[in-house]
């Protein structure tokens, strides 16, 4: 196997007037073409983490390699990397071409060849024809793309990108996110990426990394961060919806739902009490099923109906796609599609 294109090992990063935080020992590899997701609450230290990769700020300790170079002493215009805000940050008075340009300028490109790298680089983005543009005439979608344009027509060999579409609204958001995972296949440079859209990570990421307070709480893949979380704190951070008491032994786990298969992964916890997860798009609302359930409330979500039923005096959520009304106190049951469950300890937080 190649050697992965970044390599970051064990910084830690203090602020001269933030005593109560700092970045401990964060490593992470990233491989060419892959893009990593850095996801974490406010204040958790994932823009400070992406400035010390983009060299805005040093680290105290630790090492950055880049192509197996260290890069820790280089200025961020010496790293050959391009960073995406969440503002595109364009020159209002200039046309969308000279937007785009300005890298090229600086690196002393002749007019002819920025105009070809620009109008190449617009077509890429879907904005072919908009070259002489002026920038007052564009959309916050076609904006931001701009932005894009403008940082990978200088053919940097990371992309940063810290919430780069969180000031649009959320359909354009949608359709940017979808957008930029297509052309993440086409350009094949590896990218980090922040944000706060838990949708937008779990569509676009390759890797991922939870922040908690300038520690790691959990790196993986989708997978891993989605269907099994290191604790208790990443479980929710994720979204879970659904833990419930659960009897472990072995490779078996007792619960109001019946006897479950534990999953492979969490199969060395200790046998005992745990908490099982479950993601409620693996439960179904069933008639005729032997677990029986009594609903507690049904709300419409758009996409789906959240439904809360009681199971022997647990809670359980279920995601049901489309407008299903259910009424208060109907007796009913639900049916669990089989797959390996995960488990927490009660040690775990
Ligand atoms: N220039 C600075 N000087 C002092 N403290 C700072 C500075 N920049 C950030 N901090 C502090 O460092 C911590 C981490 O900040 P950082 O911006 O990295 O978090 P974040 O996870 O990106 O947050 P958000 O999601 O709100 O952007 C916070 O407590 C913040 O107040």
């Amino acid at each position: 196997m190649s050697e992965p294109f970044l390599q970051v090992s064990d910084i830690t990063y203090r602020y001269d007037h933030a005593e109560s935080f700092s970045l401990a020992k964060q490593s992470f590899s990233l491989g060419q073409g892959k893009l990593l997701v850095i996801l974490g609450p406010s204040g958790s230290g994932k823009s400070t983490l992406l400035q010390l990769v983009a060299g805005l700020l040093r680290p105290n300790e630790g090492t950055i390699l880049m192509g197996g170079k260290p890069i820790n002493h280089l200025p961020p215009e010496k790293r050959n990397l391009s960073m995406i805000f969440q503002k595109p940050y364009l020159l209002p008075f200039l046309t969308v071409g000279a937007n785009v340009e300005i890298g090229l300028k600086i690196k002393g490109l002749p007019a002819r060849e920025r105009k070809m790298k620009a109008e190449q680089m617009l077509k890429d983005v879907g904005l072919e024809g908009f070259y002489d543009r002026p920038l007052a005439s564009l959309s916050g979608g076609q904006e931001q793309r701009v932005a894009v344009a403008r940082s990978l027509v200088i053919e940097p060999q990371l992309l940063l990108l810290d919430e780069p579409f969180s000031q649009l609204d959320p359909l354009l958001r949608r359709q940017m996110g979808s957008w930029l995972s297509e052309m993440k296949q086409l350009w094949n440079i590896p990218m980090i990426m922040v944000t706060h859209d838990r949708e937008e990570a779990l569509t676009l990421g390759d890797r991922f990394m939870i922040l908690r307070d300038g520690a790691t709480v959990q790196k993986g893949t989708l997978e891993q961060i989605y269907y099994e979380p290191a604790g208790r704190w990443a479980a929710n951070f994720m979204g879970l919806d659904n833990k419930i008491e659960g009897m472990k032994r072995g490779s078996k786990v007792r619960t109001v739902l019946g006897e479950l298969e534990v999953n492979p992964n969490c199969a060395h916890l200790p046998d005992g009490p745990v908490d099982v997860v479950l993601r409620s798009e693996w439960l179904q609302m069933d008639s005729s099923s032997s677990i029986p359930a009594t609903i507690e409330s049904s709300v419409f979500r758009g996409p789906f109906t959240d439904i809360k039923v009681n199971v022997s005096g647990e809670t359980v959520v279920i995601k049901q796609l489309g407008l299903a009304a259910y009424e208060r106190g109907l007796e009913t049951g639900i049916r669990l599609d089989p797959f390996h469950v995960w488990c927490l300890s009660k040690e775990m937080t």
